[in-house]
């Protein structure tokens, strides 16, 4: 039976990011995941997720100049050395409250010289992360919400997972994104499954809560759960007003 991870990044952002595991845990997931934590001390999280119980199991690398849109450092040629301290901070933020993975965000960029940068941040991430047993994850964003951002497909995910050649490095398997940009959201998950490390989803196409929308997310959790997948679900949704209010789905789709 699938079990659930709640992405704290969307779920409970009315709360403070302690207070929104406790409510995490009170709900029945059992594992959380977040955005950028960086505002809040990593001994709260640290100390509400051994309250709970809940691991943590990853984190984003900070995005640069949101304001100016940037979605990310590590394709950026000429940022290295930011992409660089991105790294690291997420590495030491994780480390602190013993997540397991890091997603490295690459960036709004495009061509060669991104695709050799991205390649070089990823080299110099996964040494650092398998210090310390962390997986470092790279995702594919759909065109519609990130047209401009390097990583857009799976096939493009796994020709750079094969050129860096490193074992702690995964793909994140964003049902939502998937659905959106590639479709055939079953047919591709289990293909991947040996090169996936966390699993997330959404309606599609409004990012919803996942009993609305065009994919069948009740089909999709059983398939999902039949291939062997055991690892939590990340329920990375909006759910545009009260999180309790959208959570029946944790037991009407399963
Ligand atoms: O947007 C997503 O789907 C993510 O998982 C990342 O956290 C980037 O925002
Ligand atoms: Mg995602």
């Amino acid at each position: 039976m699938p079990v659930f991870s709640a992405n704290l990044g969307f779920l409970w952002t009315d709360k403070s990011l302690p207070e929104a595991i406790l409510a995490a845990h009170a709900a029945g997931f059992v594992a959380v995941e977040c955005h950028w934590p960086y505002e809040t001390p990593p001994e709260d999280v640290a100390a509400a997720l051994k309250e709970t119980g809940l691991p943590m199991l990853g984190l984003n690398t900070v995005r640069g100049d949101v304001a100016g849109g940037e979605n990310g450092l590590s394709a950026l040629p000429g940022r290295e050395n930011e992409a660089r301290a991105a790294i690291d901070q997420a590495l030491e933020y994780a480390t602190a409250v013993g997540a397991t993975s890091v997603h490295v965000m690459a960036g709004n960029a495009s061509g060669a010289v991104a695709h050799s940068t991205f390649v070089g941040s990823l080299v110099y991430a996964c040494a650092q992360a398998a210090k310390n047993d962390i997986t470092i994850l790279i995702e594919p964003l759909n065109r519609n919400d990130a047209p401009d951002y390097f990583l857009r497909t799976t096939d493009q995910a796994v020709a750079i997972m094969d050129e860096v050649k490193a074992s702690n490095l995964k793909l994140m398997f964003d049902c939502y994104h998937v659905g959106r940009n590639e479709g055939d959201v079953v047919t591709r998950f289990k293909a991947l499954q040996p090169v996936i490390g966390h699993v997330q989803f959404a309606s599609v196409p409004t990012r919803g809560a996942p009993d609305q929308g065009e994919l069948n997310y009740a089909f999709v959790f059983r398939k999902i759960d039949a291939a062997g997948w055991v690892k939590p679900l990340g329920a990375e949704y909006k759910p545009g007003g009260s999180t309790e209010a959208t959570l029946g789905w944790m037991s009407s789709l399963v």
